[in-house]
Protein backbone atom coordinates (compact mmCIF):
# COMPACT_ATOMS: atom_id res chain seq x y z
CA UNK A 1 0.00 0.00 0.00
CA UNK A 2 1.41 3.76 -0.84
CA UNK A 3 2.43 5.71 1.77
CA UNK A 4 -0.23 7.95 3.39
CA UNK A 5 0.48 11.57 4.49
CA UNK A 6 -3.12 12.77 4.63
CA UNK A 7 -5.92 11.01 6.33
CA UNK A 8 -9.10 12.06 6.18
CA UNK A 9 -12.84 11.48 7.09
CA UNK A 10 -15.54 13.72 8.02
CA UNK A 11 -14.57 15.63 11.23
CA UNK A 12 -10.91 13.56 11.22
CA UNK A 13 -7.82 14.90 9.84
CA UNK A 14 -4.64 13.19 10.67
CA UNK A 15 -1.13 14.47 8.83
CA UNK A 16 1.86 11.81 8.57
CA UNK A 17 4.76 13.87 11.07
CA UNK A 18 7.25 14.11 8.15
CA UNK A 19 9.99 15.62 10.23
CA UNK A 20 9.82 12.00 11.92
CA UNK A 21 10.85 10.10 8.55
CA UNK A 22 11.92 7.92 8.09
CA UNK A 23 12.27 6.76 11.37
CA UNK A 24 9.52 6.96 13.05
CA UNK A 25 5.57 6.91 11.62
CA UNK A 26 3.39 9.45 13.84
CA UNK A 27 0.02 10.40 12.55
CA UNK A 28 -0.94 14.87 14.12
CA UNK A 29 -4.12 14.96 14.58
CA UNK A 30 -5.48 18.68 12.76
CA UNK A 31 -8.10 20.32 14.48
CA UNK A 32 -8.53 23.21 12.68
CA UNK A 33 -6.98 26.28 10.78
CA UNK A 34 -4.55 26.91 13.69
CA UNK A 35 -3.27 23.77 13.69
CA UNK A 36 -3.40 23.54 9.80
CA UNK A 37 -0.62 26.61 9.83
CA UNK A 38 1.40 25.26 11.92
CA UNK A 39 1.90 21.65 10.15
CA UNK A 40 2.79 23.26 7.04
CA UNK A 41 4.86 26.36 8.53
CA UNK A 42 7.03 23.69 10.37
CA UNK A 43 7.10 21.38 7.29
CA UNK A 44 5.10 18.64 9.08
CA UNK A 45 3.63 18.24 5.92
CA UNK A 46 5.50 19.45 2.86
CA UNK A 47 5.09 19.56 -1.20
CA UNK A 48 3.05 21.98 -3.14
CA UNK A 49 -0.01 19.76 -3.28
CA UNK A 50 -0.05 18.25 -0.40
CA UNK A 51 -0.23 21.31 1.34
CA UNK A 52 -2.98 22.91 -0.53
CA UNK A 53 -5.11 20.00 0.90
CA UNK A 54 -4.23 19.37 4.00
CA UNK A 55 -4.50 23.52 4.87
CA UNK A 56 -8.29 23.31 3.04
CA UNK A 57 -8.79 20.26 4.74
CA UNK A 58 -8.13 21.92 8.18
CA UNK A 59 -10.67 24.25 7.42
CA UNK A 60 -13.40 21.58 6.70
CA UNK A 61 -12.45 20.38 10.03
CA UNK A 62 -13.30 23.62 11.83
CA UNK A 63 -16.51 24.53 9.67
CA UNK A 64 -17.87 21.68 10.60
CA UNK A 65 -17.91 22.35 13.92
CA UNK A 66 -19.09 25.91 13.37
CA UNK A 67 -22.52 26.37 14.37
CA UNK A 68 -22.85 29.63 12.77
CA UNK A 69 -26.22 30.54 11.12
CA UNK A 70 -25.13 33.46 9.26
CA UNK A 71 -23.94 33.07 5.70
CA UNK A 72 -22.46 36.20 5.89
CA UNK A 73 -21.01 35.76 8.60
CA UNK A 74 -19.50 32.43 7.49
CA UNK A 75 -18.08 33.99 4.27
CA UNK A 76 -16.23 36.45 6.14
CA UNK A 77 -14.50 33.73 8.50
CA UNK A 78 -13.64 31.69 5.46
CA UNK A 79 -11.81 34.66 3.58
CA UNK A 80 -9.73 35.08 6.71
CA UNK A 81 -8.70 32.02 7.32
CA UNK A 82 -8.09 30.68 3.90
CA UNK A 83 -5.86 34.26 3.74
CA UNK A 84 -4.20 33.07 7.08
CA UNK A 85 -3.06 29.77 5.84
CA UNK A 86 -1.56 31.04 2.47
CA UNK A 87 0.57 32.74 5.02
CA UNK A 88 2.19 29.26 6.19
CA UNK A 89 4.74 29.27 3.14
CA UNK A 90 5.14 31.40 0.43
CA UNK A 91 6.68 30.00 -2.51
CA UNK A 92 4.12 26.73 -3.49
CA UNK A 93 0.91 28.31 -5.40
CA UNK A 94 -1.35 25.49 -5.06
CA UNK A 95 -2.73 26.48 -1.31
CA UNK A 96 -3.22 29.92 -3.06
CA UNK A 97 -5.07 28.96 -6.16
CA UNK A 98 -7.07 26.41 -4.31
CA UNK A 99 -7.71 29.47 -1.41
CA UNK A 100 -8.63 31.57 -4.66
CA UNK A 101 -11.17 29.19 -5.36
CA UNK A 102 -13.13 28.20 -2.60
CA UNK A 103 -12.97 32.00 -1.65
CA UNK A 104 -15.51 32.45 -5.08
CA UNK A 105 -17.34 29.64 -4.14
CA UNK A 106 -18.08 30.59 -0.62
CA UNK A 107 -19.20 34.18 -1.90
CA UNK A 108 -20.86 32.57 -5.17
CA UNK A 109 -23.14 30.85 -1.91
CA UNK A 110 -23.55 33.74 0.41
CA UNK A 111 -25.07 35.82 -2.59
CA UNK A 112 -27.47 32.91 -3.50
CA UNK A 113 -30.49 33.48 -1.31
CA UNK A 114 -31.90 29.90 -2.25
CA UNK A 115 -28.97 28.27 -0.30
CA UNK A 116 -29.49 28.27 3.42
CA UNK A 117 -26.60 27.97 5.78
CA UNK A 118 -26.68 24.48 6.13
CA UNK A 119 -26.49 23.86 2.64
CA UNK A 120 -23.93 26.66 2.04
CA UNK A 121 -21.50 24.72 4.70
CA UNK A 122 -22.31 21.06 3.52
CA UNK A 123 -21.29 22.23 -0.27
CA UNK A 124 -18.28 24.20 1.03
CA UNK A 125 -17.14 21.09 2.87
CA UNK A 126 -17.45 18.22 0.08
CA UNK A 127 -15.97 20.90 -2.24
CA UNK A 128 -12.86 20.53 -0.09
CA UNK A 129 -13.36 17.18 0.45
CA UNK A 130 -13.06 16.74 -3.53
CA UNK A 131 -9.62 17.81 -3.46
CA UNK A 132 -8.29 14.89 -2.19
CA UNK A 133 -9.79 12.24 -5.49
CA UNK A 134 -9.32 15.35 -7.75
CA UNK A 135 -5.58 15.13 -6.31
CA UNK A 136 -4.84 11.24 -7.07
CA UNK A 137 -6.36 11.23 -10.72
CA UNK A 138 -4.45 13.66 -11.85
CA UNK A 139 -1.21 12.45 -10.61
CA UNK A 140 -2.37 9.16 -12.69
CA UNK A 141 -2.39 11.10 -15.76
CA UNK A 142 0.29 12.87 -15.37
CA UNK A 143 2.22 9.81 -14.38
CA UNK A 144 0.61 8.68 -17.67
CA UNK A 145 1.46 11.07 -19.75
CA UNK A 146 5.14 11.42 -18.00
CA UNK A 147 6.13 7.41 -18.92
CA UNK A 148 4.60 8.13 -22.92
CA UNK A 149 6.91 11.25 -23.33
CA UNK A 150 9.96 9.20 -21.85
CA UNK A 151 9.83 6.52 -23.77
CA UNK A 152 9.32 8.51 -27.04
CA UNK A 153 12.81 9.61 -26.37
CA UNK A 154 13.79 5.81 -26.10
CA UNK A 155 15.11 4.05 -28.99
CA UNK A 156 13.65 0.25 -29.13
CA UNK A 157 11.73 -1.33 -26.08
CA UNK A 158 14.46 -0.87 -23.79
CA UNK A 159 14.60 0.24 -20.16
CA UNK A 160 15.15 4.00 -19.12
CA UNK A 161 17.41 5.34 -15.82
CA UNK A 162 16.11 8.62 -14.20
CA UNK A 163 16.99 11.24 -11.85
CA UNK A 164 14.85 12.70 -9.65
CA UNK A 165 15.23 15.81 -6.96
CA UNK A 166 13.19 16.33 -3.88
CA UNK A 167 10.03 14.98 -2.90
CA UNK A 168 7.01 14.22 -5.30
CA UNK A 169 5.26 10.98 -4.14
CA UNK A 170 2.02 10.36 -2.26
CA UNK A 171 3.59 12.21 0.95
CA UNK A 172 3.92 15.40 -0.87
CA UNK A 173 0.50 14.81 -2.71
CA UNK A 174 -2.97 13.33 -1.85
CA UNK A 175 -1.15 9.98 -3.34
CA UNK A 176 0.61 8.27 -6.19
CA UNK A 177 2.67 11.74 -6.95
CA UNK A 178 3.72 13.99 -9.76
CA UNK A 179 7.21 13.43 -10.32
CA UNK A 180 7.36 10.25 -8.65
CA UNK A 181 3.71 9.23 -10.41
CA UNK A 182 6.03 9.30 -13.49
CA UNK A 183 8.72 7.28 -12.17
CA UNK A 184 6.15 5.07 -10.39
CA UNK A 185 4.06 4.67 -14.07
CA UNK A 186 7.54 3.98 -15.83
CA UNK A 187 8.48 0.69 -13.09
CA UNK A 188 4.92 -0.51 -13.28
CA UNK A 189 5.42 -0.54 -17.22
CA UNK A 190 8.20 -2.29 -16.38
CA UNK A 191 10.67 0.19 -18.54
CA UNK A 192 12.12 1.73 -15.67
CA UNK A 193 15.63 0.48 -15.37
CA UNK A 194 16.74 2.40 -12.19
CA UNK A 195 16.34 6.23 -10.75
CA UNK A 196 18.64 7.95 -8.65
CA UNK A 197 17.43 10.14 -6.23
CA UNK A 198 19.35 13.32 -4.76
CA UNK A 199 19.59 13.69 -0.98
CA UNK A 200 18.40 17.48 -1.38
CA UNK A 201 20.50 19.51 0.64
CA UNK A 202 20.08 21.17 3.16
CA UNK A 203 16.41 20.04 4.41
CA UNK A 204 17.11 16.03 3.05
CA UNK A 205 13.38 15.55 1.53
CA UNK A 206 15.28 13.15 -1.37
CA UNK A 207 17.29 11.21 1.33
CA UNK A 208 14.58 11.31 4.09
CA UNK A 209 11.43 10.96 2.17
CA UNK A 210 11.81 10.01 -1.58
CA UNK A 211 14.44 7.20 -0.70
CA UNK A 212 12.26 6.21 1.76
CA UNK A 213 8.99 5.95 -0.01
CA UNK A 214 11.40 4.47 -3.32
CA UNK A 215 12.37 1.62 -0.79
CA UNK A 216 8.41 1.47 0.36
CA UNK A 217 7.57 0.69 -3.22
CA UNK A 218 10.35 -1.70 -3.90
CA UNK A 219 11.41 0.37 -7.04
CA UNK A 220 15.19 0.11 -7.81
CA UNK A 221 16.97 3.32 -6.56
CA UNK A 222 20.11 4.91 -5.69
CA UNK A 223 20.88 7.65 -3.60
CA UNK A 224 23.35 10.50 -4.56
CA UNK A 225 24.41 13.62 -2.89
CA UNK A 226 23.56 16.59 -4.92
CA UNK A 227 27.04 17.34 -5.66
CA UNK A 228 27.51 14.50 -7.79
CA UNK A 229 24.65 15.28 -10.78
CA UNK A 230 27.30 16.10 -12.91
CA UNK A 231 29.32 13.01 -12.98
CA UNK A 232 26.03 10.78 -12.57
CA UNK A 233 25.28 11.90 -15.83
CA UNK A 234 28.75 11.39 -17.23
CA UNK A 235 29.07 7.83 -16.19
CA UNK A 236 25.93 6.59 -16.81
CA UNK A 237 23.07 7.25 -19.36
CA UNK A 238 20.83 8.87 -18.19
CA UNK A 239 17.14 8.79 -20.02
CA UNK A 240 15.57 11.66 -18.34
CA UNK A 241 15.29 13.95 -15.51
CA UNK A 242 11.92 14.56 -14.10
CA UNK A 243 11.40 17.15 -11.18
CA UNK A 244 8.18 18.65 -9.35
CA UNK A 245 7.12 22.21 -9.17
CA UNK A 246 6.17 24.28 -6.13
CA UNK A 247 4.88 27.24 -9.11
CA UNK A 248 5.24 27.18 -12.65
CA UNK A 249 5.13 31.16 -14.15
CA UNK A 250 3.04 31.61 -17.55
CA UNK A 251 6.12 31.74 -19.49
CA UNK A 252 7.23 28.43 -18.08
CA UNK A 253 9.77 28.92 -15.80
CA UNK A 254 9.64 26.81 -12.77
CA UNK A 255 10.11 27.26 -9.15
CA UNK A 256 10.77 23.81 -7.15
CA UNK A 257 13.40 22.96 -4.58
CA UNK A 258 16.79 24.33 -4.43
CA UNK A 259 19.05 22.58 -6.45
CA UNK A 260 16.25 21.89 -9.62
CA UNK A 261 18.04 24.79 -11.62
CA UNK A 262 21.59 23.31 -11.38
CA UNK A 263 20.52 19.90 -12.29
CA UNK A 264 18.83 21.67 -15.53
CA UNK A 265 21.77 23.42 -16.73
CA UNK A 266 23.95 20.03 -15.89
CA UNK A 267 21.34 18.04 -17.91
CA UNK A 268 21.47 20.66 -20.96
CA UNK A 269 25.28 20.63 -21.34
CA UNK A 270 24.83 16.36 -21.29
CA UNK A 271 21.49 16.24 -23.64
CA UNK A 272 19.78 14.92 -20.78
CA UNK A 273 15.55 15.68 -21.60
CA UNK A 274 14.79 17.74 -18.51
CA UNK A 275 10.47 17.56 -17.22
CA UNK A 276 8.71 19.11 -14.76
CA UNK A 277 5.84 17.51 -13.71
CA UNK A 278 2.65 19.30 -12.40
CA UNK A 279 -0.39 19.25 -11.89
CA UNK A 280 -2.60 22.59 -13.73
CA UNK A 281 -2.84 23.63 -10.07
CA UNK A 282 0.59 24.88 -9.37
CA UNK A 283 0.61 26.89 -12.57
CA UNK A 284 0.09 30.40 -11.68
CA UNK A 285 -0.67 32.23 -15.14
CA UNK A 286 -0.81 35.42 -13.07
CA UNK A 287 2.92 35.46 -12.44
CA UNK A 288 4.37 36.58 -16.37
CA UNK A 289 8.07 34.77 -15.20
CA UNK A 290 10.26 33.44 -12.66
CA UNK A 291 12.06 36.88 -11.30
CA UNK A 292 8.40 37.26 -10.07
CA UNK A 293 8.23 34.22 -7.93
CA UNK A 294 8.13 35.18 -4.11
CA UNK A 295 11.57 32.42 -3.04
CA UNK A 296 11.40 31.18 0.78
CA UNK A 297 14.31 31.86 2.50
CA UNK A 298 14.71 29.16 5.56
CA UNK A 299 16.79 29.37 9.06
CA UNK A 300 20.46 29.36 8.63
CA UNK A 301 20.13 25.94 11.25
CA UNK A 302 19.20 23.86 8.72
CA UNK A 303 22.05 24.30 6.68
CA UNK A 304 24.77 24.47 9.73
CA UNK A 305 23.15 21.65 11.85
CA UNK A 306 21.87 17.69 10.77
CA UNK A 307 19.30 17.25 13.50
CA UNK A 308 20.54 18.61 16.79
CA UNK A 309 24.49 18.68 15.88
CA UNK A 310 26.13 21.36 14.22
CA UNK A 311 28.36 20.80 11.20
CA UNK A 312 29.54 24.30 10.06
CA UNK A 313 31.93 25.97 11.54
CA UNK A 314 29.92 28.48 14.46
CA UNK A 315 30.23 32.27 13.30
CA UNK A 316 29.95 31.70 9.75
CA UNK A 317 26.84 33.48 7.61
CA UNK A 318 24.66 31.19 5.74
CA UNK A 319 22.20 31.90 3.01
CA UNK A 320 19.49 29.53 2.66
CA UNK A 321 16.85 29.86 -0.31
CA UNK A 322 14.75 27.28 -0.34
CA UNK A 323 13.54 26.84 -3.83
CA UNK A 324 14.97 28.19 -6.94
CA UNK A 325 13.89 28.88 -10.72
CA UNK A 326 14.89 27.51 -13.01
CA UNK A 327 14.43 29.02 -16.92
CA UNK A 328 11.61 27.88 -19.15
CA UNK A 329 14.48 27.19 -21.97
CA UNK A 330 16.13 24.51 -20.12
CA UNK A 331 12.65 22.71 -19.62
CA UNK A 332 12.09 20.01 -22.62
CA UNK A 333 8.43 19.80 -21.30
CA UNK A 334 5.59 20.62 -18.47
CA UNK A 335 3.90 16.74 -17.94
CA UNK A 336 0.26 18.02 -16.69
CA UNK A 337 -2.68 16.07 -16.07
CA UNK A 338 -4.20 17.39 -19.18
CA UNK A 339 -0.87 16.42 -21.26
CA UNK A 340 2.79 17.27 -22.06
CA UNK A 341 3.54 21.19 -22.87
CA UNK A 342 6.35 23.20 -24.24
CA UNK A 343 7.03 25.92 -21.54
CA UNK A 344 5.92 28.39 -23.85
CA UNK A 345 2.66 26.95 -24.98
CA UNK A 346 1.39 27.30 -21.09
CA UNK A 347 -0.20 30.31 -21.66
CA UNK A 348 -2.53 29.24 -24.41
CA UNK A 349 -4.14 27.10 -22.36
CA UNK A 350 -6.00 29.22 -20.64
CA UNK A 351 -8.72 31.26 -21.15
CA UNK A 352 -7.70 35.25 -21.73
C1 LIG B 1 4.91 17.35 -5.65
S1 LIG B 1 5.34 18.92 -5.34
C2 LIG B 1 6.93 19.37 -5.72
C3 LIG B 1 7.50 20.26 -4.75
O1 LIG B 1 6.61 20.77 -3.82
C4 LIG B 1 8.66 19.57 -4.08
O2 LIG B 1 9.58 19.18 -5.04
C5 LIG B 1 9.27 20.53 -3.15
O3 LIG B 1 9.95 21.43 -3.58
C6 LIG B 1 8.92 20.38 -1.74
O4 LIG B 1 9.48 21.39 -0.98
P1 LIG B 1 9.18 21.48 0.58
O5 LIG B 1 10.01 22.67 1.00
O6 LIG B 1 9.63 20.19 1.19
O7 LIG B 1 7.69 21.72 0.74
Amino acid sequence: MSLESIKYQRGNLEVLDQLLLPFQKKYIKVEGVEDGWKVINKMQVRGAPAIAILGCLSLAIELLKDNSSDKKVMRQEIEGKLNYLVSARPTAVNIKLAADELINLANTLSADESINPDEFKERFISSIEGMLSKDIEDNKAIGRYGCEAILKNLEGDGQVRVLTHCNTGSLATAEYGTALGVIRSLHSAKRLEHVFCTETRPYNQGARLTAFELVHEKIPATLIVDSMVAALMHVRKIGAVVVGADRVAANGDTANKIGTYQIAIVAKYHNVPFYVAAPFTSIDINVPSGEHIKIEERPDKEMTHIGDRRIAAPGINCWNPSFDITPAFLITGIITEKGVFLPHMLKTLFPI
